[in-house]
């Protein structure tokens, strides 16, 4: 067992500490370099797989709810679930986030969730996506998003709010913040952490025109940090996470709560107004008309 780490004194205020056990600081990297033999702890359940490897602290996450990985009410609850486990796993340090669906890491938010529902629905739904994007971008843990396949929206989010995204190379994949092509709006916190990775201008041209990125691009704008070809995927992630590891976890953790924390305490400030302003934009009627539509195109694409 590691033993629990003194915090870092004076305590600073940032956002990790509500999302994360300070005594739990340290982790694995304090523990002195003995060679474990390697152990795997899975845990999984019907839209999430996580399996553990103890001996190098990294734990590996799947998301496996077909068709699209869309981020419905029950996929949020788990992944938070998920996280939380894992962040209160000493023997966990690192979580490598991926797709077990081909051709798609995450389709973004459930748009059924946010059509045709009761205002009590959408509070709720609501703030799951909040509590996840909390727990993600707040996490004391390196986290690595390797991406295989179309991350629109709330998938693309879910990329941002890991510490380095590597995106399979295939001109067939997109990623970005498009809601304004839904007639939606991106709420400030995912515009705030869409502009923490690519700058002020590009964020602010993609937002406006809802663009979605081929990989390439994706890459020359920041938005991604690697392209690799799928088989290199995981070898790559298993690289960058290593790299990440070999730094002393405090350093690397106050250093993250630092650039993290006046976005992360900027929500959490906001956090029950940004519930009602959900709600109150999502009840319109022109928003949920602009939804409908979508949701047609959709379905007529594939006929
Ligand atoms: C001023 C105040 C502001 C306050 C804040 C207010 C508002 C903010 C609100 C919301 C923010 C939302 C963020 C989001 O994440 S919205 C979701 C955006 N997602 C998308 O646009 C993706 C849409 N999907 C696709 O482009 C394709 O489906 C995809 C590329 C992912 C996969 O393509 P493929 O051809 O493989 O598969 P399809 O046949 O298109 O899809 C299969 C099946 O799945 C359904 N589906 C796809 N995406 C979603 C989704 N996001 N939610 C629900 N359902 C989805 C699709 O309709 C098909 O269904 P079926 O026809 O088989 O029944």
């Amino acid at each position: 067992m590691c033993p629990s780490v003194p915090l870092p004194s004076p305590c600073p205020p940032g956002i990790l500490f509500p999302y994360s056990s300070p005594q739990l600081w340290g982790r694995a990297a304090l523990q002195p370099p003995v060679l474990l033999p390697t152990q795997r702890r899975t845990f999984s359940n019907n839209k999430i797989l996580v399996e553990l490897d103890t001996s190098s602290g990294v734990a590996t996450m799947k998301f496996k709810s077909p068709p699209v990985n869309s981020l419905s009410l029950d996929f949020l609850t788990e992944f938070c679930i998920s996280l939380e486990k894992l962040e209160n796993d000493r023997a966990c340090r690192a979580l490598i986030i991926t797709s077990a669906i081909p051709r798609i890491f995450s389709s973004g938010l459930d748009i059924m969730e946010m059509f045709g529902k009761s205002t009590e629905h959408y509070a709720e739904f609501w703030r799951a996506v909040q509590e996840m994007w909390l727990r993600l971008y707040g996490s004391s843990m390196v986290t690595v998003a390797a991406i295989n396949g179309s991350s629109p929206a709330g998938g693309c989010l879910i990329a941002l709010s890991c510490d380095y995204r590597i995106m399979v190379e295939n001109p067939k994949y997109v990623i970005g913040l498009n809601e304004a092509q839904l007639g939606i709006v991106a709420p400030f916190w995912f515009k705030d952490t869409f502009v923490n990775t690519v700058g002020h201008r590009v964020a602010e041209r993609s937002l406006q025109l809802g663009l979605l990125h081929p990989v390439t691009e994706a890459h020359q704008i920041g938005l991604v940090d690697e392209v690799v070809p799928e088989e290199k995927l995981q070898e790559k992630a298993a690289a960058v996470v290593a790299q990440w590891l070999a730094l002393p976890d405090h350093a690397r953790q106050l250093t993250k709560s630092m650039m993290r924390k006046a976005v992360l305490d900027h929500m959490l400030a906001h956090r029950e107004e940004d519930i009602q302003n959900f709600v109150k934009f999502i009840s319109k009627d022109s928003i949920q008309k602009s939804l409908s539509m979508y949701m047609e195109m959709l379905k007529k694409k594939k006929s």
